[in-house]
């Protein structure tokens, strides 16, 4: 399919640009009504919708094409609890004044929409000293009954913050040959995404750009297993000219990790821990007839769990059903991670499973010594080498007669010898375990306190800073502070921040904690299809369509997840800050 020539004509195009339907609704909806709704109750059960979301991700494809699943419209939400702009069940309390700070806030934000006409409100360079005087207006907080402006630090320094389709922006977080990636805060579900960004006019000049892309998304679509990313959902501004695709968000890759070894290469134990799950990844694919073709470090990301995912499926094919074997015509992947039946031009087809394995040989090879099996400087010498040179073992590390006979088989030249994956799975290496110091506990503590914080925090500030404190009213009656103030001065106050803890902990340190009863530590996000965007059973909230719930506490997961005849004493909440909520949302991978 050729790519649009044009924004105009792109929102034609039926792949990735909604179609005709779809521009009416946005216009009846958010997109163009000029509204910045920042939704951030966990707990919302849309009402209106009888609290069940039929919102599954399936709508974003109809007839094998791409869709752009529309955003329910802002003026349905009714049923909204805590959304800056909606306080239709607005409780009169001790705290209004506060709530109606906050609603002249978002009517700020709406005024510089309605003029600004675009979903995001960051100043480029070229913006008016009227405009920006909007934005100060709109950005006015109280925290003692007092207005405060936000003063703009000089333009190009910092950006203001950007809310795009619901997500809230951060920091850069990798570049790849089609686009920049970055991180989102999904303001829906408070989770922590990471958006792919490409340009139509990018898209264009890469040979294959759209139908590379056009794939990617048709087949992630269909996956779901923990080795593989998840594509939560994909959409496109034409004004921007923009495509953005949202994974779920991981925290590295191993290529990273890889760069961060003085000797570029990691432990056995640990190369065999990430081995087994590529291993497992790709077990998945090829059962769903997918031949990823460009295995290697760098598209093996590491979720926040530390599983591993493999991702950027932008050259994998789809292989046809009416095929008995992986037969695949079209060369793709990294040169050094080709295996010789696509590089030495002897055949006219190859096996796509089995050229995955001979990647998934090149990876290990590379994990466990640093180096790659075939390597020169010059293209076509590297691919006579991959094509004609004996494997030769590694010399600076000593690998076990296993881990020799493994390498042999997946590099093995005549692909109809090679192992295939569940051949792999069930080599002696394999099965083999490590101690557990060896496994992904070092690179678990490496990451964990490495270089990826919430880069969404200033944003975040320029937005909330001066909230008041989190309180609760617990059973008892007492007042319980859920989230301190977060700022002292304009700045964030480390000491109180939970939220970095919350970030950085693992599912184990919440049990040694003894905190898993901690509200805080059980993230709660309504069914979503951002959230779940795979075939994962969806909670049917059926209490919570029947019977009225307290406005601000009962979700309808907490229907679900409470059973008890004797239902429990609701807890009273006054009110919930966007920085609690996204804290207990971390990331949905735990
Ligand atoms: N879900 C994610 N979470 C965190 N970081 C990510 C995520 N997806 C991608 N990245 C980062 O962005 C980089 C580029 O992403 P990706 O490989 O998908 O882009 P690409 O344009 O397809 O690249 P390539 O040049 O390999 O084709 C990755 O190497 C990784 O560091």
């Amino acid at each position: 399919m050729e790519g649009p020539s044009s924004a105009a004509a792109a929102a034609n195009t039926k792949f990735i640009v909604p179609d005709a339907d779809f521009s009416s609704q946005i216009s009846d909806g958010r997109r163009n009504s000029g509204r910045v709704t920042l939704n951030v109750d966990p707990d919302f059960v849309d009402v209106d919708q009888g609290g069940s979301e039929d919102d599954s991700d399936d709508e974003c494809f109809e007839d094998g094409q791409l869709i752009r699943e529309p955003r329910r419209s802002r003026e349905n939400d009714a049923g909204v609890k805590m959304s800056i702009g909606h306080y239709d069940d607005l409780e009169e309390d001790e705290e209004e004044d506060e709530e109606e700070q906050r609603r002249r806030f978002a009517e700020g934000i709406r005024n510089i929409h309605q003029n600004k006409q675009q979903e995001s409100f960051d100043l480029e360079p070229e913006d008016s000293d009227a405009m920006r005087q909007l934005v100060n207006t709109a950005m006015m907080f109280n925290t003692d009954n007092q207005f405060q402006r936000i003063d703009f630090e000089p333009v190009g320094k910092r950006k203001t913050p950007k809310i795009i389709e619901g997500y809230l922006w951060g920091a850069q977080i990798g570049t790849g040959s089609y686009g920049k990636v970055k991180e989102v805060i999904d303001t829906f579900t408070l989770t922590r995404r990471a958006a792919k960004i490409m340009k139509y006019d990018k898209l264009r000049k890469i040979t294959n750009g759209w139908e590379n892309i056009r794939s990617e998304m048709a087949i992630l679509r269909r996956l779901n297993h923990k080795n593989v990313i998840k594509l939560v959902e994909v959409f496109n501004i034409p004004t921007k000219g923009k495509v953005y695709m949202i994974f779920e968000y991981c925290i590295g890759s191993v290529q990273q990790l890889l760069d961060l070894e003085p000797a570029r290469r990691l432990s056995i134990g640990e190369s065999h821990a990430i081995f087994a799950e590529l291993c497992h990844g790709l077990n998945y694919l090829h059962s769903k007839r997918i031949s990823h073709k460009d295995i290697k470090p760098g598209n093996l990301l590491v979720a926040i769990d530390f599983t591993i995912k493999i991702c950027d499926f932008g050259v994998a094919e789809q292989i046809s059903i009416f095929q008995n074997d992986g037969t695949c015509t079209k060369v793709n992947g990294t040169p050094k991670f080709q295996p010789p039946e696509c590089v030495h031009g002897n055949h006219s087809f190859f096996d796509g499973y089995k050229a995955d394995m001979w990647s998934a040989g090149v990876t290990l090879y590379n994990l466990v010594s640093g180096k790659y099996p075939f390597e020169k400087p010059v293209l076509l010498k590297l691919y006579e080498c991959i094509g004609t040179e004996p494997l030769v073992m590694p010399t600076n590390v000593l690998l076990s007669n296993e881990l020799q006979d493994l390498l042999r088989q997946l590099l093995e030249k005549d692909f109809t010898r090679r192992l295939g994956c569940q051949e792999t799975m069930l080599h002696p290496w394999f099965m083999s375990s490590f101690p557990e110091d060896q496994g992904l506990g070092r690179i678990m503590e490496r990451m964990r306190t490495g270089d990826r914080p919430l880069t969404m925090i200033p944003s975040m500030m320029a937005l909330y800073d001066g909230l008041e404190n989190e309180v609760e009213i617990d059973e008892d009656g007492k007042e319980v502070v859920l989230l301190p103030r977060l700022t002292i001065g304009g700045e964030l106050d480390h000491d109180t921040f939970r939220g970095f803890k919350y970030l950085e902990a693992t599912p184990a340190d919440q049990l040694l904690d003894g905190a898993a009863d901690d509200d805080a530590l059980n993230p709660m996000r309504r069914p979503s299809s951002r959230s779940m965007p795979t075939s994962a059973p969806v909670p049917q909230p059926i209490d919570a369509v029947t019977t009225p719930v307290a406005p601000s506490s009962a979700s309808a997961e907490f229907a679900d997840a409470s059973p008890s005849p004797q239902p429990k004493k609701s807890r009273q909440r006054k009110k919930r800050s966007i920085f609690a909520c996204i804290f207990r949302s971390r990331t949905d991978s735990v």
